[in-house]
């Protein structure tokens, strides 16, 4: 998928030509499709409210797993390949689904709020964070350091001992483009750093709490937890992406969690395309006790769902996650595939799937955009989820996805370890990327 690049219009004229305190104009709506308008609930209480800390591992297999499925755990969470050749089909009956209304709407982005920032002198992120098991902050901070370095570094080499001139601000935008932030979230935030400083000195510290705050303010609105409604039963939960974002890791991430508040879960092995995936997914329902509905590699996947959602309500479950192929090489099968599945699904429960969730590899930069672009026309996307914010991520692309679509961001991965996903907090985020140290 080609890189996106942002258009930047001449900075002095935006910035003389216009008042520092001109709103900014909302995110764009997401786009509404037609069909069951369901939007995933906001509730009151956040996300960590939500979900309980994850139980140690089980590594029991399922009683509802038969003993040829067991597989190697050493194969949880690799990297696989496509394999060469299909299997055939077997033990599945093909549904004939019949068409139905496209996706449905993802939540509106809350408007956002015109506070303006606070200075307090704030202190730096220590540079290399302590040795030994690393908190969920520390992790976080590491993962973002590449962005929170440059653009510290840009911060610090623009504003020391230097009067805030356009030049100054016309250089802090491009780092802050550079940094995936996107255009009018750097626009946003130059203005709201020479809003009433021009040709007066800014230390860099200022720069960075201001930064934070417009980040945060940003991020806040899509800032929401993921709620399984109890009186959808099973609430199904589709899972896209393209292939190795971490879908299959975060299934088995987010079976832990809901497994914890005592959810019963059934995993539904539906990227038939990969024979390693279908075995990852029994893995991980091995080791969180979700029975895993699969059938042979090349088999038809909605009809693999809807067998799965029959045995999800003859037994009672609560939450159904259903797993995808996420082949962009073959774009025309992938939709083909991913709307079948949804027509399949809504022939079982109109209102399903519940939340359907794009999983996104946070180092892939502005590709993310069109990622989201592309699944929200095939699937109706109503949340997402960043993964490897670990490795060299470049999350500054968050920030410009809510800015351009407004869908809540739920949860966000930095590790390939069953506890390594957590819910997405604006503050935290910003404060990371800012390079600035956790608040209390
Ligand atoms: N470092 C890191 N690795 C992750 C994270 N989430 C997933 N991974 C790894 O990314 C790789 C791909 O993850 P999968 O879950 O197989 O991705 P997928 O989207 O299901 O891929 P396909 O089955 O090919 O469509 C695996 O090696 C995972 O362990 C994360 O938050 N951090």
């Amino acid at each position: 998928m080609a890189e996106t690049k942002p258009e930047k219009p001449g900075f002095l004229s935006r910035l003389f030509g216009r008042k520092a305190d001109v709103p900014v104009p909302a995110a764009p709506a997401v786009p509404q499709a037609g069909g069951e308008p369901e939007t995933m609930p906001s509730p009151p209480a956040t996300a960590a409210d939500d979900l309980v800390p994850a139980p140690p591992t089980v590594t029991a297999a399922s009683p509802d797993t038969p003993e040829e499925d067991k597989v190697a755990l050493e194969l949880t969470g690799a990297d696989l390949q496509p394999v060469e050749g299909l299997a055939p089909e077997h033990d599945l009956k093909e549904i004939v689904a019949e068409p139905v209304p496209e996706a449905r709407p993802a939540a509106t982005p809350e408007p956002e709020p015109e506070a303006q920032p606070a200075f307090p002198p704030e202190p730096e992120a220590p540079a290399v964070p302590p040795p030994g098991k690393q908190s969920w902050w520390q992790r976080l901070t590491e993962g973002m350091r590449r962005t929170s370095t440059s653009l510290s570094e840009s911060v610090t080499g623009l504003f020391t001992k230097r009067k805030l001139d356009a030049a100054t601000l016309e250089e802090l935008e491009d780092a802050l483009v550079q940094a995936d932030l996107g255009v009018d979230t750097a626009l946003r935030i130059t203005e709201a750093i020479s809003a009433g400083r021009y040709n007066k000195e800014i230390s860099p510290q200022e720069v960075k709490t201001i930064l934070a705050s417009e980040v945060e303010k940003a991020l806040a609105p899509v800032a929401l937890p993921l709620t399984v409604a109890r009186e959808k039963k099973p609430f199904v939960i589709l899972m896209v992406g393209v292939n190795g974002a971490g879908k299959t890791t975060t299934i088995g991430k987010l079976s832990q969690k809901f497994r914890a508040q005592g959810l019963k879960v059934m995993l539904a092995a539906g990227d038939t395309f990969r024979a390693a995936a279908i075995e990852q997914l029994k893995v991980w329902g091995e080791r969180v006790g979700a029975p895993v509905i699969a059938r042979a590699q090349g088999s038809d996947a909605a009809g693999l769902a809807f067998d799965a959602l029959q045995e999800a309500k003859a037994t009672g479950m609560d939450v159904v996650m259903i797993d995808t192929a996420g082949r962009l090489q073959n774009k025309a099968g992938l939709m083909a595939e991913l709307e079948k599945i949804v027509r399949v699904v809504k022939k079982f429960d109109e209102s399903a799937p519940h939340a359907t969730l794009l999983v996104l590899d946070a180092t892939v930069g502005q590709n993310a955009m069109s990622q989201v672009e592309l699944f929200q026309k095939v699937a109706g996307v109503t949340g997402l989820v960043m993964t490897k914010l670990d490795g060299t991520a470049r999350g500054g692309i968050l920030v410009a996805l809510a800015a351009k679509f407004g869908l809540p961001v739920h949860f966000i991965g930095v590790g390939e370890r069953v506890e390594d996903l957590e819910p997405f907090e604006a503050r935290d985020f910003a404060r990371a990327i800012a390079g600035l140290e956790e608040t209390a």
